[in-house]
């Protein structure tokens, strides 16, 4: 997929007369991955500007069909309990669920992170989730008093120093599997030392939002691990023709 996008829409007649590819913005020559955004409900519109400024080409995916043309996705901020009811509206719960079950690269933020989990504390009655992720994650974890938080946190496979970490009634991880590397713990506060960015094969989830932060460096990651699954060898967005 990504290989037949970049004949199509960069390529560029030479002086010679033959094809050549036009570089993409940042010198190298590989084409844009193409990552979607999970567009049921929260803060999507964010995702796809920091998606865009980290080097991906950004959509939107509400239906099946949007699903099966991405070669990763993010699924945002917001709350988990009315994207867990818009999933199932929308068909697409379980497409989504199976594409992440087959290796579809995600990185889950806040509410995201929640979808991604295999299991929760603090779950609203009947809530389900896409799970993927060996972690449990409990949801409000911060309680009433740190509702919000704000940290420079230093994140592993982020480099250039800490990234702002914001965090919005935001969830952590209570446990993680031994396959999950943890990429950022809370470094002060009474959330000290609690797991808030994870890392499990092709998939990501953050507590916080970099999105809101204009610092394009957590997205820039995400992008860097769906570039590598598409250029392993492994086809890109394969993994998705399972859902159409
Ligand atoms: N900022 C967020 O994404 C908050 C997550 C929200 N508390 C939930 O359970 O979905």
């Amino acid at each position: 997929m990504l290989a037949g996008r970049t004949l199509s829409r960069v390529s560029a007649p030479s002086t010679t007369g033959t094809v050549q590819p036009v570089p993409a913005d940042d010198g190298s020559r590989r084409p844009r991955p193409v990552v979607g955004v999970l567009a049921m409900q929260g803060d999507v519109r964010e995702h796809l500007a920091a998606l865009e400024a980290g080097g991906a080409e950004a959509v939107l995916v509400r239906r099946v069909e949007e699903l099966a043309a991405v070669d990763g996705i993010v699924l945002p901020g917001g709350e988990s309990t009315t994207m867990d009811r818009l999933l199932t509206t929308f068909g697409l719960r379980e497409p989504l669920r199976e594409a992440i079950a087959a290796g579809l690269p995600a990185y889950g933020s806040c509410a995201g992170m929640i979808l991604l989990a295999d299991r929760l504390v603090e779950a609203a009655p009947g809530q389900r989730t896409l799970g993927g992720l060996d972690v449990v994650v409990r949801r409000n974890a911060f309680g009433r008093q740190v509702d919000s938080w704000e940290e420079d946190l230093p994140m592993s496979g982020v480099e250039d120093g800490p990234v702002r970490a914001v965090f919005i009634r935001a969830p952590w991880v209570e446990e993680a599997g031994e396959g999950v590397d943890v990429l950022a713990r809370v470094g002060s506060g009474p959330a000290a030392g609690r797991i808030v960015a994870v890392r499990q094969g092709n998939l990501m989830a953050t507590s916080f939002h970099p999105e809101i932060t204009g610092d394009t460096r957590v997205h820039r990651a995400f992008v860097r691990l769906v570039a590598a699954r598409g250029g392993d060898g492994s086809p890109a967005g394969a993994q998705a023709t399972h859902a159409s």
